[in-house]
């Protein structure tokens, strides 16, 4: 079976997001960065939504792939993504989830035209049925979710990934991966989110990858010939 991340309508639809997201975001990205750089004060959820509002923000390519190997590899049943955007990383989430046959994704933004673009993209690429987008606040999306959570994947702000931790906590399986991007990038708002996570007090083994610096994770995506045999 080919995977659906090769399929014809899944690649043009991602690769209309990266096109937009390069044209889009070389405008925005440096207004985001200067209003980030000069605001003295934490950011409410609602203020740092509206302040990237104009922008994709996507995760990069190498990260979506990530993502897919680590959804077919662990074969989650239940994904909550923190940080939707235009569904660029939801889009290959689902796609695993697709492939192993079975799994949900759950994907909160609180922004509600990008959640109708999530959406459609989402349904666009053929993978619409794998996932559900709920627009609102995560961590209040978390404090009333029920099901429990294989696999948590942060991509919203780092300033908030701490909180949103402790909202998915009730529900994450023994086991469960926990994936958060950019915490290099935004370290200072990364850093309680990192305390917390490395205080083996806390229940969690925890590492840093330097992404860029040469790393590949992979999957197989059709069945192997040997088992076959
Ligand atoms: C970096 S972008 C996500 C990119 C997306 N994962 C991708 O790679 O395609 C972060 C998104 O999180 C949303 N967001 C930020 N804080 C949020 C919150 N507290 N609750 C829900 N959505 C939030 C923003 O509106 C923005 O669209």
């Amino acid at each position: 079976m080919t995977s659906a991340l090769y399929l014809p309508k899944m690649r043009n639809v991602l690769a209309g997001i990266s096109e937009e997201q390069h044209r889009v975001d070389e405008v925005e990205q440096p207004k985001l960065l200067r209003k980030v750089r000069e605001r003295g004060t934490p950011w409410t959820p609602e203020e740092l939504v509206e302040a990237c509002a104009s922008g994709y923000y996507a995760a990069p390519p190498e990260i979506g792939r990530m993502l897919f190997t680590f959804v077919r590899a662990t074969r989650p049943e239940t994904v909550f993504e923190f940080g939707t955007s235009y569904g660029f990383t939801a889009i290959h989430i689902a796609a695993a989830l697709r492939d192993n046959g079975f799994g949900m994704l759950y994907t909160a933004e609180l922004h509600e035209g990008k959640c109708t673009a999530a959406r459609n993209n989402l349904a666009s690429a053929g993978v619409g049925e794998y996932a559900e987008v709920i627009q609102g606040e995560a961590e209040e999306i978390l404090s009333s979710f029920s099901r429990r959570i294989d696999f948590l994947y942060l991509d919203g702000w780092a300033e908030f990934y701490l909180g949103v931790l402790r909202a998915a906590e009730p529900r994450l399986r023994a086991g469960a991966l926990i994936h958060a991007d950019d915490t290099a990038k935004f370290a200072a708002g990364a850093r309680p989110y990192l305390d917390y996570v490395r205080d083996p007090s806390n229940g969690y083994v925890s590492t840093a990858i330097a992404d860029g610096q040469g790393l590949e994770l992979s999957t197989f995506t059709r069945t192997s010939e040997r088992a076959l045999s």
